[in-house]
Parts: C-alpha cells; sequence; structure tokens
C-alpha cells in the first residue's frame, strides 16, 4: 500500500521554499516576504455585503443536522460545529504544546526540518513555491510514524505531553471527521456501496498541521498562508482564539471568520469537491496576519488511502470529473497547485 509521502517524492522542494524566516531576528518585512499591500477589503463573516447570509454554524445535536450539514457544504463550503464532543480543555492543551514548540529556537526547531521530499516535520507550506513571495508562516506537520523521533529531537527529556496531546487530538479528529463525513454522505444521497467506503477513509490515518503566524511588524504587507484549497475531503480548523483566517465568497470578497470559543470549523476540499460532483465549492481561502499577537491554529486533514480511487459518486448524473487515485491527485496538485482540478475535468 502507497502513502501520501510517496506522491510528494516525485515533486521535491527547494530548500528555500521549507526553512522559515527566523522571525524572531527581524523587526521589518524583509523584500523576500514583503507581499502587495492588500489592506483588508474584507467583511466579518456575520454580516457580508450580500445582506443575508453568514456562515453557517451547526450544533451536531439538531434533529436536522444531515439537511445542516449538506445544505452549508454546498453554499459556503463551510460549517462552524458546536457540541462536537472535542473537551474544550484538549483544545487549549493542543495551542499551548503547539506554542510551545514554536517558541524554541529556530536551530531546535531545524532539526526536525521537512526532507525536500517528505511530508512530515517542521517548515514553511508546501504551496510556497508557487508564489514568488514567501510567507509570513512556519508549520509542523504529523503524518505517519516520526511524531516521537521528532518530539525527542525538539524535547531530549520533556517530549511526553506534546506526543499525549497530539496522539489524543488526531484520534478524536479522526472520530469527529469519521462522523461528519457520514452525514455529509446521508446528505448527498450516495449508494449503499458508497456509504460502506466511508470505512476504509477511516483507515487512513490524516495529518495534522500546527500553524504558526508570528506578529509581524507590518501585517498589510505580509500574508499568513497565501489563498488556497485544501486537498483532502475535509479540514477540521481549530482557530485558537485570534482572528486571522478569511475565506473567499464569490460578489463578495475576503471574508474575515472571527473564532468562537469552543466551535470548530469544518471545509470542503478538492476530494469531496470532486467526490460531490462540484456540488459542494472547495473553500478558498488564507490567512491573514496581525501586529501583536502570534497566531496559532490546528487543522486536521481527513482524506481516503493513498491507493483509493476518487471520483463522483454515481447517483450525482454527468460526472464532471475523471476518476484517478488519491496519490494522482496529490501528485497533480504538487505540480499545478490552482489548475490541478481543471486539468482533471471531463
Ligand atoms: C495532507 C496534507 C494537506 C496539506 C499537505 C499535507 O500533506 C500536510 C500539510 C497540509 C497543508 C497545510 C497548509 C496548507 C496546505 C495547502 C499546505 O501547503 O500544506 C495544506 C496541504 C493541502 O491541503 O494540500
Ligand atoms: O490558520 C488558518 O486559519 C488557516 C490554516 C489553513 O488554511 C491550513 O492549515 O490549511
Ligand atoms: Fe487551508
Amino acid at each position: 500500500m502507497s502513502t501520501l509521502s510517496e506522491a510528494y517524492k516525485d515533486n521535491p522542494l527547494q530548500l528555500h521554499h521549507i526553512i522559515p524566516l527566523d522571525f524572531h531576528s527581524v523587526q521589518v518585512v524583509p523584500d523576500s516576504h514583503l507581499w502587495p499591500h492588500h489592506d483588508s477589503q474584507d467583511f466579518p463573516s456575520g454580516v457580508t455585503s450580500d445582506g443575508h447570509s453568514s456562515m453557517p454554524s451547526i450544533d451536531l445535536s439538531d434533529p436536522n443536522v444531515v439537511e445542516l450539514v449538506g445544505h452549508a457544504c454546498q453554499t459556503w463550503g463551510m460549517l462552524q460545529v458546536t457540541n462536537h464532543g472535542v473537551p474544550s480543555s484538549l483544545l487549549d492543551d493542543v495551542e499551548s504544546e503547539a506554542r510551545r514548540l514554536f517558541s524554541l529556537p529556530a536551530q531546535q526547531k531545524m532539526k526536525t526540518l521537512r526532507s525536500p521530499v517528505g511530508a512530515a516535520g517542521y517548515g514553511s507550506a508546501r504551496i510556497s513555491p508557487f508564489f514568488s513571495k514567501l510567507m509570513w508562516h512556519e508549520g509542523f506537520t504529523i503524518m505517519g510514524s516520526s511524531l516521537v523521533d521528532h518530539a525527542r529531537e525538539l524535547w531530549p527529556h520533556d517530549y511526553e505531553s506534546f506526543c499525549d496531546v497530539m496522539e489524543d487530538y488526531q484520534k478524536k479528529m479522526k472520530a469527529l471527521a469519521s462522523r461528519l463525513l457520514l452525514l455529509i454522505l446521508k446528505s448527498l444521497d450516495v449508494t449503499e456501496e458508497e456509504m460502506n467506503w466511508a470505512a476504509s477513509v477511516h483507515e487512513s490515518e490524516g495529518a495534522l498541521q500546527l500553524n504558526s503566524y508570528p506578529s509581524c511588524p507590518d501585517p498589510n504587507s505580509a500574508i499568513g498562508l497565501a489563498p488556497h484549497t485544501d486537498s483532502m475531503l475535509i479540514t477540521i480548523l481549530h482557530q485558537c482564539n485570534t482572528n486571522g483566517l478569511q475565506i473567499f465568497r464569490d460578489g463578495v470578497g475576503w471574508i474575515s471568520v472571527s473564532p468562537a470559543a469552543g466551535a470548530l470549523l469544518v471545509n470542503v476540499g478538492d476530494l469531496l469537491h470532486i467526490f460531490s460532483n462540484a456540488r459542494f465549492p472547495a473553500l478558498y481561502h488564507r490567512a491573514v496576519v496581525n501586529q501583536t499577537r502570534h497566531r496559532i491554529s490546528v487543522a486536521y486533514f481527513y482524506g481516503p488511502p493513498a491507493d483509493s480511487q476518487v471520483k463522483p459518486f454515481v447517483k450525482l448524473e454527468c460526472p464532471c470529473y475523471r476518476s484517478l487515485t488519491v496519490k494522482e491527485y496529490v501528485s497533480i496538485k504538487a505540480q499545478h497547485l490552482e489548475q490541478a482540478l481543471s486539468l482533471i475535468r471531463i
């Protein structure tokens, strides 16, 4: 069985697209990180300029949860969930362990640098090579079996709490993602066979991404994470408690999505967009930075095993995407980013 990491092997990154800036060592934004001004012409997500809509917030114990989740995926590609069963103490712990990691000196974090052909470890976002400027961001990806080795490199005598929290968080995210996927499949009226396919998704481990956006001397001239869609089926995002996420809405523009205590955000990724035969939009989003706060976010990416076939569900007529494996899609995305979906359109 192949893994996602193998899809990255054919598309190695250059070191300057992996090694983040040592943000603590700079007082001004260097030219390498200067983006054209994006003076946030944004709207808060509750009050959009189209007047009536706001990003759906769904209580997972609502009796109409299937319809609500389906409608949110179709109209926004994103929803906020409450009553999700993930203890707020664990949400706090994952943020503080991530903060502990990113507060380490640069040379310590560099001991776990992601390899040019690898998937796990410390480094800049994978999408970096597609932009002429670098991002005000450093990440740490947990995927596969490297967690304990990496944690030992970071804290030789004090690595257990990091591992315990990350393992627990990953387990809870997987359970929540699997529950959400079943709701989504029910909303799409898929076949029994496709409903059973959800169990195979549960076999894949997913990826956990810790994001760090240090405070920035000139936030309007830098970008935390450049605009992108996520590649997997769904992403569960814990924004912690600092603004920064923006989503793009046709006819409106960039909308800020404020964190709500205890709530989690769920968004549609490319693979679910394909399975839904384009009924659900893959959410286009970015992260902006701010002058005073070091923002942390934690994203869990849930997708099928690398060898699985991806194609629109059969009852959704006139498939508009060809069938391919997860690994093939990840490889196309690694080479073409935003063009990936149009390259597989029928
Ligand atoms: C499963 C994954 C999704 C991701 C690539 C990865 O292998 C692990 C990191 C993820 C991330 C996080 C930041 C944004 C993003 C586009 C990136 O560059 O790395 C996503 C990737 C994705 O969704 O394609
Ligand atoms: O930090 C955020 O709010 C967004 C993170 C994100 O888009 C990602 O990890 O893919
Ligand atoms: Fe994302």
